[in-house]
């Protein structure tokens, strides 16, 4: 199995990029592990408390059942991935059986930040957009299909992503391989990752 990592702030395309390379490789062949997945499970808490969490904070993942899932599937276990909920904050309690393939993408802000989760991947990619066509990208993207509205994701950019971002997500810039620069569709960086992956199958 390969187990490629593709992180980078949000907004910038790791979501996009990694439906293209699925696009682009066999079926069945791809499997996709989402980070978002892996927030930390809320229930505990009411709705006002889970809208205060800071979730651009490494702290804010399950690394521990992130790590576990996927060394189980490196072990060539199937594993019941959690849906996540950006409307609730919280994960659904519904799962996605998920099942060990040839290629397994691990996407995510922080997949880069912790260390043991890092040593997992074989090839580490991070995605660049510059801050301001994030911000548009997530404004556009988080009013439409994530229930925000302007102000809070303004608020929040400020208060929490730009901070978290600076503090933990661009740092882990260095521990990559491949920077694939995406202000704009980025095709030629496409087929490269693909015949990375080919060549390593
Ligand atoms: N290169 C690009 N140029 C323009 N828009 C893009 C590009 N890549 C992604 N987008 C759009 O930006 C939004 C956020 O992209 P997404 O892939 O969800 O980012 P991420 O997963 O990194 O948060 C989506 O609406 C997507 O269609
Ligand atoms: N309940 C939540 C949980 C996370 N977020 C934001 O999602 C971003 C990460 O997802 P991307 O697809 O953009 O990489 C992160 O910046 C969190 O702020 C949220 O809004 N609500």
């Amino acid at each position: 199995m390969l187990i490629i990592g593709i992180a980078g702030g949000t907004g910038c395309g790791k979501t996009t990029v990694v439906n293209k390379i699925l696009h682009e490789l066999p079926e069945g062949e791809v499997g996709i592990i989402s980070q978002d997945s892996y927030y930390k499970d809320t229930t505990h808490l009411s709705f006002n408390e889970r809208v205060k969490i800071n979730f651009d904070h490494p702290t804010s993942i399950d690394f521990d059942l992130l790590i576990n899932h996927l060394a189980k599937l490196k072990a060539g276990q199937s594993i019941h991935q959690p849906v996540y909920s950006f409307v609730k904050h919280n994960r659904t309690g519904d799962t996605i059986f998920t099942h060990p393939r040839k290629v397994m993408i691990v996407e995510g802000i922080l997949i880069l930040t912790n260390p043991k989760l890092r040593d997992m991947f074989d090839i580490k990619i991070f995605v660049h957009a510059d801050s301001d066509e994030r911000l548009i990208r997530r404004l556009k993207r988080d009013i439409a299909e994530r229930g925000r509205d302007l102000n809070e994701v303004l608020t929040r950019y400020q208060n929490t992503l730009k901070p978290m971002h600076n503090q933990f997500i661009e740092p882990t810039k260095e521990f990559a391989d491949i920077i694939i620069p995406n202000n704009k569709h980025n095709t030629v960086a496409i087929d490269i990752v693909k015949t990375i992956i080919t060549d390593r199958l």
